[in-house]
């Protein structure tokens, strides 16, 4: 496969065999009760890294970072840092800050108190306290907010002191807790690269709690999918949408059409599907199925062609009905209903202001797509 790694490009530890990882869940199980809420989950993440753990309400991914946080131990297995085990140590001495979907501002504490008040109480002096908290401001880009108190401040402001006090004590690791839950989504927007460039200029390791996929997807350096207290899969954010080894990760992240089936045929390069209606389908061999077994082709409906002719040459071209258009500025979605019933998503840019083939509901269309356009699901 061609490579679908990290934005930063010179950045990705977890492909070199000989990179050590800094965070490692060891077999990780927590109860509560008879409840499990994480169960046997093993992952590491590396020094740097922007890692983001997503999943659905309830999943367990806020469990893992407060046992990486020590507000919980794990019932059984291992969580090292650095190569040390942190069953047993406090909170306050794990090189890790966390910063809570409630950000907790000091209400009567003018911004700079705020940011100032961990670093008091660690002892440090005054005239580095001042230095510190005066690059934090900069760093978060709120010099001149420096003597407000929290409620003179946006939300998004509120954010950027919240940040700039769990970053001031330089922790090696930050975990976040939806970090950007109470923003709008332009000012989320905004300040999910605010966050990245954040960590990257300070090269710590962030560790982000999200339900949000665009958001895990515009941040992270890798995501961790979580289902029910268990890894579903831990890859670079195109990896994961290009090349999701599961329907539950493809559903997850993303829209995706699923042709269902079993395998009719096998060459060397290329297996046919057949669908339960008769549709064949031809699909880039990617794994070792016998025919007859049941299969799933996977694909992005911007990787569907829309046409009212039926094209030339195409491998796969299925034919139906436009059922319904979404128009939304930069690209329309078309829903077409086949044939054979199955309704299928495809999308398209606009990218010039006039359509050279323009569909309307209730259009005969075709739908067509490469034989590598997609991805084949076992699982
Ligand atoms: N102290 C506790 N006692 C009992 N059950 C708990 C406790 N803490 C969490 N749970 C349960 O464990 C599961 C995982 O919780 P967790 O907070 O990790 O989920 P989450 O994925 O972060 O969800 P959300 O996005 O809603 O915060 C949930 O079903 C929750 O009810």
């Amino acid at each position: 496969m061609k490579s679908l790694g990290s934005i930063r490009r010179d950045f990705a530890p977890w492909n070199d065999p000989n990179a050590k990882p800094y965070i490692q869940f060891d077999n990780v199980t927590k109860k509560f009760g008879d409840f499990t809420a994480v169960n046997n989950l093993s992952l590491t993440i590396f020094e740097r890294e922007f890692f983001a753990l997503l999943g659905a309400s309830g999943c367990g991914k806020s469990t893992l970072l407060r046992m990486l946080a020590g507000f919980e131990e794990p019932t059984s297995g291992r969580i090292l840092l650095d190569g040390q085990d942190l069953r047993g140590i406090p909170p306050y001495r794990r090189p890790v800050n966390m910063m809570f979907q409630s950000y907790a501002l000091f209400p009567h504490m003018t911004v700079e108190k705020n940011i100032a008040f961990g670093l008091k109480q660690e002892g440090m002096s005054a005239p580095d306290i001042e230095k510190r908290v005066a690059e934090m401001l900069r760093l978060v880009k709120l010099e001149q907010f420096a003597k407000r108190k929290p409620h003179q401040l946006s939300g998004g402001q509120r954010q950027r002191v919240a940040l700039a006090r769990s970053v001031a004590k330089r922790p090696k690791v930050l975990l976040l807790d939806e970090p950007l839950g109470a923003l709008d989504k332009k000012l989320r927007e905004e300040t999910q690269f605010e966050l990245m460039d954040l960590q990257q200029n300070l090269g710590l390791t962030f560790v982000v709690v999200t339900h949000d996929q665009e958001e895990a997807m515009t941040m992270a350096d890798r995501i961790a999918i979580i289902d029910k207290g268990e890894v579903m899969q831990v890859a670079t954010p195109a990896e994961v949408y290009e090349a999701p080894t599961s329907r539950f990760v493809a559903h997850f992240v993303g829209n995706v059409n699923m042709f269902e089936g079993k395998v009719a045929e096998r060459t060397a390069k290329t297996t046919r599907i057949a669908g339960a209606s008769g549709a064949q389908i031809v699909v880039d061999n990617a794994v070792d199925t016998a025919p007859g077994a049941d299969i799933v082709f996977a694909i992005r409906p911007e990787k569907i062609k829309i046409s009212s002719k039926k094209p030339v040459d195409a491998v796969n071209a299925l034919e139906g009905e436009v059922y319904d258009i979404a128009y939304l500025g930069d690209m329309t979605v078309y829903h077409v209903r086949l044939d054979d019933g199955q309704m299928v998503r495809a999308s398209t840019m606009n990218a010039a202001r006039i359509t050279e083939d323009p569909l309307s509901w209730n259009d005969r269309a075709w739908v067509s797509f490469r034989p590598d356009a997609g991805v084949v699901l076992t699982r």
